[in-house]
């Protein structure tokens, strides 16, 4: 063995355990050496920084935060920021690892990595969250930069985070750099189309997969699961496409309507009611898990990792899942969900129009030039379809799911390149 293994992981669902097991599967099909087996696993960096913020009370807070590279093979990695009470140094390995496997799908120049701090972002005023955000880049200011480790926002984080990481790093060198960070506000030179643009693409992903099981979007019903950023663009999309959309979700639970949910009304009310979908009159609420077994075309979990386990996967009735989540599906319930003939369209390609964009956000920044939004989503929209397309063809060819098709692609690339590269 080249590597000393960590501890074996004993939670019952774990992320880590998940990207594994699917690692896994698609290695022996590709049948690499393990010496590559190694080079691909272990992660190139990990960071884990304390955090000592003053929070208004004036108590001083100490938190912890992890930035995990997982690979720069391919180019600088890439990866968003997670602030969330949930977040721990496996979790963030996961996501960087997904990172790699998600750029390397659809074939952009970055490798993976993830970055988060354990911390509840809807119990902190902006100030607090600010101040995390400054101690944050501070600490891994030898760790990010343009050519380097590009963050990006993740669950809890969005453009004004991403301002104040800019802010701060440009600071520290005495000079403006926007390309150190995308998802930033348009003045700072944010792209146009990077907020929507992982919704967008789960949309793009989602309609290229009813064009395989022949399901006419008019006639399609969905339910979305996590009302943010993913969740909230999905369904507006997919309704712009057609498809009713028969639940949507958030931490407060789920709002059922079998008329199907006005999408731009349920926005309109997150906004106007501190981000929260609770008491949305629009539906009726039912409990938050009733919502991935409901009778839909499409189900798209857009919250978190692990919310279609063992447990629950029997219950599930759609005919398509789209992960606009990074993780949504424990492994353990992979076996199932293929044998009930459900079309999953992975996380490291349905939800990859936001690295996309942001890939152009980053192409813009150093070029000095802003690109039109139709540019911007036809180009999206192109690289997205044909992933998909490709994905579709490698699952027919080695007969495996959707899945580990991907994998299948992602790991091909990775490999080839350390190949051609050497000097390990
Ligand atoms: N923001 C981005 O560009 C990308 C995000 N993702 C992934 O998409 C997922 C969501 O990310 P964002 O939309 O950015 O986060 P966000 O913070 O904007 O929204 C998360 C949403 O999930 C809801 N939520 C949390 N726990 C829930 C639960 N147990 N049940 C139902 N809803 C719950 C929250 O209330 C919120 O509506 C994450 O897995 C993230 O890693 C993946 C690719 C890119
Ligand atoms: O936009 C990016 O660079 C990364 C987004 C992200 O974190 C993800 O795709 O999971």
């Amino acid at each position: 063995m080249s590597y000393i293994e960590p501890a074996p992981i004993k939670d019952k669902e774990n992320p880590l355990e998940s990207m594994m097991q699917r690692f896994d599967k698609a290695v022996d099909l590709l049948g690499i050496s393990e010496e590559m087996y190694h080079i691909l696993k272990v992660p190139r960096k990990q960071v884990i920084v304390g955090l000592p913020v003053t929070m208004d009370s004036g108590e001083i807070k100490t938190f912890e935060g992890y930035r995990v590279i997982h690979s720069t093979i391919l180019g600088p990695s890439k990866g968003g920021i997670r602030f969330d009470p949930d977040v721990n140094l496996d979790e963030v390995r996961a996501l960087a690892a997904w990172m790699t496997w998600k750029c390397a799908v659809v074939d952009i120049p970055y490798g993976g990595a993830k970055g988060g701090v354990a911390c509840n972002p809807r119990e902190m005023s902006a100030g607090e969250m600010e101040r995390l955000m400054r101690a944050y880049t501070t600490a891994l200011l030898d760790v990010f930069g343009p050519d380097q480790d590009i963050p990006a926002p993740d669950m809890g984080t969005g453009p004004r985070e991403m301002a104040w990481l800019m802010d701060e790093y440009s600071k520290s060198k005495g000079m403006t750099v926007p390309a150190v960070v995308t998802g930033k506000p348009l003045v700072l030179g944010g792209s146009l189309g990077r907020t929507e643009a992982t919704g967008r693409g789960v949309m793009v992903s989602a309609l290229a997969g009813m064009e395989k099981l022949r399901i006419n979007p008019y006639r399609a019903t969905a339910a979305v699961q996590g009302f943010g950023n993913v969740g909230s663009y999905a369904a507006l999309l997919l309704r712009e496409r057609g498809v009713a959309i028969h639940a949507i979700s958030d931490i407060s639970g789920a709002y059922y309507n079998d008329k199907g949910i006005d999408v731009a009304d349920a926005v309109a009310y997150r906004s106007s009611n501190n981000g929260s979908l609770e008491g949305y009159p629009g539906a009726e609420q039912i409990p938050g898990d009733d919502l991935l077994t409901l009778p839909v075309d499409v189900l798209v979990p857009a919250a978190k990792e692990d919310v279609i386990t063992r447990k629950n996967v029997s219950g599930i009735q759609a005919k398509m899942i789209v992960e606009g989540a990074n993780g949504p599906t424990s492994f353990k319930a992979d076996d199932i969900i293929n044998e009930k003939g459900i079309m999953v369209v992975p996380d490291i390609l349905a939800n990859a129009g936001g690295v996309t964009v942001s890939y152009f956000e980053w192409v813009q920044n150093r070029i000095g030039y802003k690109w039109t939004l139709e540019r911007i989503n036809r180009r999206t929209d192109r690289i997205m379809k044909d992933s998909f397309d490709k994905v579709y063809e490698t699952s027919l060819k080695y007969k495996v799911s959707l899945r580990i098709a991907a994998y299948i692609v992602a790991i091909d690339k990775v490999s080839s390149t350390y190949k051609y590269r050497g000097g390990f």
